[in-house]
C-alpha cells in the first residue's frame, strides 16, 4: 500500500500553482454529454476523480482524451450506453452528474445508485424528484435508478423546484438537465457555490439560456440543442485553502498562484481572526504566518454551511490548524453527518480533541508527534498531511486513494515548497 512519509517542522516558503476544482471539472466534464459537438476543457486537474469521470464517459461512447497540459477533449456525438455502472458509480459518487445530461439529451438514463459513504449517508432523492417534477419517470431496480419519458413524450419539460435543502450536486443536475428541456425552469433553493457559476458559464458558452446562477434561484430557458465550447475550469478553492492552513498552521510565506479571493471569504476571514496574515492580488493569494513560531495562533470556532458559509470541504483542514493555535474552539458540522473520522487520527498525533454528534471542540495549544495515521475519507487526509507537516518526528499516512482523488501532485507541490514529504509505493 502507498505511503506519505512527513518529516514535520518545515516552514513552507514560496509559491505554488493552485489546479483546476474537482468539483467544477466533474459536472463540466458531464456536461460534454449534452451536445453532439466537440468540447474542450482546459485546466482540468489531474486526478483519480477526473480519470474515473473520463472512463465512465468513455463507457457511454464518449470519445475523450487528456492532454499533459491538463486539457480534456470530448466528443459525445455518438452515443452508446447512457449508463453509469456500480463499479464506477461507487468509487465516484458524482457519477449522479451523468443522470440530467443524459435524461436531457436522450430521454433515458440508467444509472446505479451511489451506497452511502464514508462521510455520510448521501442520498440523492432530490435529484430524482427534481427530474419527475420535469416529467421523466422514474424506478429503482437491481440497484440502478431507471429514468425515461412517458411513451410519445420527446423531451423533458420546465418546471418550478425548490429542493428540500441546498444541494450542490443536485442543483447541477437539475440545473443541466434544464437546459434541454421545454419552456422555463426555476431552480429554487438552489446552490450558489462558484463551481455552480462556473458550470452555468460554461452551459451559456454552449448556447444555454440561464439567469441567476449564483444566486438561491436560477432561472434556465430552455432550447433545443446546445453547441461545443472551448472552456477553462475555475481554481480549486479547497485546495488553495489546504495549503493556507497547511502554511498558516507550519509558519510560512507563500503566495497561492490562480487562488481566488473571492471564492474563499469565509475561510480567509477565520484565518484572518487567528492572526494569520493575507494579501489578495490579482494573480493569487499571499499568506504568512509570523504568529506560528511564537504561539500567536488563536484557535477559532465555526459552523460549516452552505456557499458562502463555511466549507464542510475545509473543515477538517483548519481543525489541523486549530490544534496548534492557542485556545479552545468550537466545530459544528451541519451538512454531513460523520465528517469527524479525521479526530481519531488526530487525537493518536496528540491532539486534545472532544467530538459528539455535530460537534468537535478542539483545546489548543498541542505538540502534535508523528504517528502512523491513515485517511478516511477525501478531506481527512488532507487535514493529516497538515497535522503531519507540524508534528514533531516522521508522521506516515496510508490508504492514500482518498488523498489521490481530490489534490493533484500535493506532495509534488508541498516538496517544492520545502516540506520533507515522500510517498513511499
Ligand atoms: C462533487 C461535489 O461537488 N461534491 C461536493 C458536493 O457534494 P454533494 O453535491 O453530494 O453534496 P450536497 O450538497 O448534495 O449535500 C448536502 C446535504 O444534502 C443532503 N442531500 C443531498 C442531495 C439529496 O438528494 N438529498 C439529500 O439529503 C446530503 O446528504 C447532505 O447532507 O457538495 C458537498 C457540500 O458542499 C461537498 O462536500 C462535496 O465536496
Ligand atoms: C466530499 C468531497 O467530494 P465528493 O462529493 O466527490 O465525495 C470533497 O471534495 O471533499
Amino acid at each position: 500500500m502507498e505511503k506519505l512519509i512527513i518529516r514535520g517542522g518545515h516552514r513552507l516558503q514560496g509559491e505554488v500553482a493552485i489546479s483546476g476544482a474537482k468539483n467544477a471539472a466533474l459536472p463540466l466534464l458531464c456536461a460534454a454529454l449534452l451536445t453532439d459537438e466537440p468540447v474542450t476543457l482546459r485546466n482540468v486537474p489531474q486526478l483519480h476523480d477526473v480519470q474515473t469521470m473520463l472512463a465512465l464517459l468513455g463507457h457511454m461512447g464518449v470519445q475523450t482524451r487528456y492532454d499533459a497540459d491538463h486539457t480534456a477533449h470530448l466528443n459525445a456525438a455518438t452515443l452508446g450506453e447512457p449508463e453509469a455502472p456500480y463499479e464506477l458509480v461507487r468509487s465516484m459518487r458524482a457519477s449522479i452528474l451523468a443522470l440530467g445530461p443524459l435524461m436531457a439529451r436522450l430521454g433515458y438514463a440508467k444509472v446505479a445508485l451511489p451506497g452511502g459513504c464514508a462521510i455520510g449517508s448521501r442520498p440523492v432523492d432530490q435529484h430524482i424528484r427534481g427530474l419527475q417534477a420535469m416529467g421523466a419517470e422514474t424506478v429503482v431496480e437491481h440497484g440502478n435508478i431507471i429514468a425515461t419519458l412517458p411513451r410519445g413524450v420527446a423531451r423533458l419539460k420546465g418546471a418550478r423546484i425548490t429542493t428540500d435543502m441546498v444541494t450542490v450536486t443536485g442543483t447541477e443536475n437539475l440545473l443541466m438537465a434544464a437546459t434541454l428541456a421545454e419552456g422555463e425552469t426555476i431552480l429554487a433553493n438552489a446552490a450558489q457555490e462558484p463551481e455552480i457559476t462556473d458550470l452555468a458559464e460554461m452551459l451559456i458558452a454552449m448556447g444555454a439560456q440561464i439567469e441567476g446562477h449564483g444566486t438561491g434561484r436560477i432561472r434556465i430557458h430552455g432550447v433545443e440543442k446546445l453547441h461545443g465550447c472551448d472552456h477553462t475550469v475555475v481554481a480549486d478553492r479547497i485546495e488553495a485553502g489546504t495549503f493556507l492552513c497547511a502554511v498558516a498552521a507550519t509558519g510560512g510565506d507563500v503566495f497561492l498562484r490562480g487562488a481566488r479571493a473571492k471564492h474563499l471569504g469565509a475561510v480567509l476571514e477565520k484565518l484572518r481572526q487567528a492572526g494569520v496574515h493575507i494579501e489578495n492580488h490579482d494573480e493569487g493569494i499571499r499568506i504568512t504566518s509570523p504568529g506560528a513560531a511564537s504561539g500567536q495562533l488563536h484557535a477559532q470556532s465555526f459552523r460549516t454551511t452552505e456557499y458562502p458559509g463555511f466549507p464542510t470541504d475545509m473543515q477538517a483542514q483548519f481543525m489541523a490548524l486549530n490544534c496548534v493555535a492557542q485556545g479552545n474552539a468550537t466545530i459544528t458540522e451541519t451538512i454531513f453527518e460523520n465528517r469527524f473520522m479525521h479526530v481519531n487520527e488526530l487525537l493518536r498525533l496528540g491532539a486534545d480533541i472532544q467530538a459528539d454528534g455535530k460537534v468537535a471542540v478542539v483545546q489548543g495549544g498541542s505538540t502534535l508527534s508523528g504517528a502512523l495515521v491513515s485517511s478516511t475519507d477525501l478531506r481527512a487526509s488532507a487535514c493529516l498531511v497538515i497535522a503531519g507537516l507540524v508534528a514533531e518526528g516522521e508522521t506516515t499516512i496510508d490508504h492514500l486513494h482518498h488523498l489521490d482523488r481530490g489534490y493533484d501532485h500535493i506532495e509534488g507541490k508541498l516538496r517544492q515548497l520545502g516540506a520533507d514529504i515522500q510517498r513511499m509505493v
